[in-house]
């Protein structure tokens, strides 16, 4: 099957102006058919301009982060504002032949993060605490993992740990948690998230995490227990988190899954076509076994998260798709079958100040009226026609500790 996700999504694709004046008769017949069975509007290829967002890179000194004025005055616009609902989160649309945004101090330094809104929310939907170890299933190439690892911060306990199938782009991720200075609770795996079960860390540095008793004495054992646990090195792991004795009843307090998708709901990624040619996004995007194998994927990957989550603990999951295949077909198989599942609502959204896209109804036959209830009032939708941010769908779940 050809690699479709070699390509960067659009939260890194900053300098990628969506301005195209893109003209929807020239997608390919089996995209608009695609699109069609999907029920998207294919007029969401044709917006122009969608806001940018950056977010503070809090590791550093408040004090040499960038204020609302100063980032006006380095973009050159009063067309900045800070977005409601966010810590240290801006919105700004470009000025024409003004500066673009890697060419501005603030981003040079390293003080701004380049993060869609709605991606941002997803990790703000897990309401990480300094303390929490977070697991991120798919994490490549990375901007969710650098915001994870930026708000677990340098004070508490907590961990992120990224997983990823290729290699090649937790190469990326490496490099930004590098770049950014926020890579030293982090720790990357390259393998597939559908069997991932490496545990939490169990230590952090000298520091024996929870009430982990470790057998330091007998390596024997614990290399029993690691095999156990199914070890494998990490791709890449600080010093801190590279000499772990693996507890394998850790588990995480925080999962997100950012699920492998269409992507069709990525504006940037599906016009670059335009430029690559149609012929590589048929080969790519439309791929039967791909299309047809993509949902039961998404669900493996839910399946295994929720494993590897605590009891009480949150997992998060989304797409950058707008079918509702990839989205509330599968909350609602997955609120069907795990009992211990319930959907909350996400706490930033009510004081977001953007309009949301609506949330679709599931044919699916699992879908009790409670089911297609709590969809309705809970998961979150994000479209570039009615939200202006890419397109997006986010779920956000509870495990109860009451069923088993
Ligand atoms: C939508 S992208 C994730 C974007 C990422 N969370 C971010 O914020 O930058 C999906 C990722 O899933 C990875 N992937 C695909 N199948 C996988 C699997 N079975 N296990 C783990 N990762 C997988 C792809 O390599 C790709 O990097």
């Amino acid at each position: 099957m050809s690699d479709i996700t070699a390509v960067s999504p659009s939260d890194l694709d900053i300098d990628t102006d969506i301005d195209s004046g893109f003209d929807i008769t020239n997608l390919p017949e089996s995209f608009k058919r695609f699109l069609k069975d999907n029920d998207i509007d294919p007029r969401i290829y044709t917006v122009t301009k969608l806001p940018r967002f950056v977010r503070w890179n809090s590791h550093l000194d408040q004090s040499l982060l960038p204020t609302l004025d100063q980032l006006r005055e380095q973009l050159k616009t009063q067309d900045v504002w800070k977005v409601q609902g966010l810590d240290g989160f801006f919105g700004f649309n470009l000025v024409k032949n003004g500066p673009r945004l890697f060419d501005i101090p603030a981003y040079k330094d390293h003080s701004l993060f380049g993060i869609d809104l709605s991606s941002a929310v997803a990790v703000e939907a897990l309401c990480i605490e300094q303390d929490d170890h977070v697991l991120d299933v798919c994490c490549a190439p990375g901007a969710k993992l650098c915001m994870i690892a930026n708000i677990i911060g340098q004070k508490g306990t907590g961990t992120v740990t990224g997983v990823d199938l290729a290699p090649h782009r937790l190469a990326t991720c490496q490099s930004l948690l590098k770049k950014y200075r926020v890579g030293e609770r982090a720790r990357l795996f390259a393998a597939d998230g559908t069997q991932f079960a490496i545990p939490a860390p169990s230590r952090l540095g000298s520091v024996v995490l929870g009430d982990v008793k470790l057998d330091e004495a007998r390596p024997a054992k614990r290399r029993k227990t690691q095999k156990k646990a199914g070890n494998i090195n990490p791709f890449w792991a600080p010093r801190m988190l590279r000499f772990d004795d693996m507890c394998p009843s850790r588990l995480y307090d925080k999962v997100l899954v950012d699920a492998e998708c269409t992507h069709d709901g990525s504006i940037s990624h599906i016009i670059k076509y335009e430029k690559w040619g149609w012929d590589t996004f048929e080969k790519n995007f439309m791929d039967k076994e791909r299309l047809a194998t993509i949902s039961e994927l998404q669900r493996n990957l839910m399946k295994q998260g929720w494993k590897m989550l605590k009891d009480d603990g949150l997992m998060v999951y989304s797409t950058c798709s707008l079918t509702i295949k990839q989205n509330e077909d599968n909350v609602a198989w997955f609120l069907a079958h795990y009992p211990d599942a319930t959907l909350e609502n996400v706490p930033c959204v009510e004081k977001l100040d953007i309009k949301l896209a609506s949330i679709r109804r599931t044919d699916l036959k699992e879908a009790t009226p409670e089911i297609q209830d709590a969809i309705q009032k809970s998961c979150v939708r994000f479209d570039p026609l009615t939200s202006r941010t890419s397109g997006f769908f986010l779920a956000r779940f509870r495990k109860s500790s009451s069923t088993k």
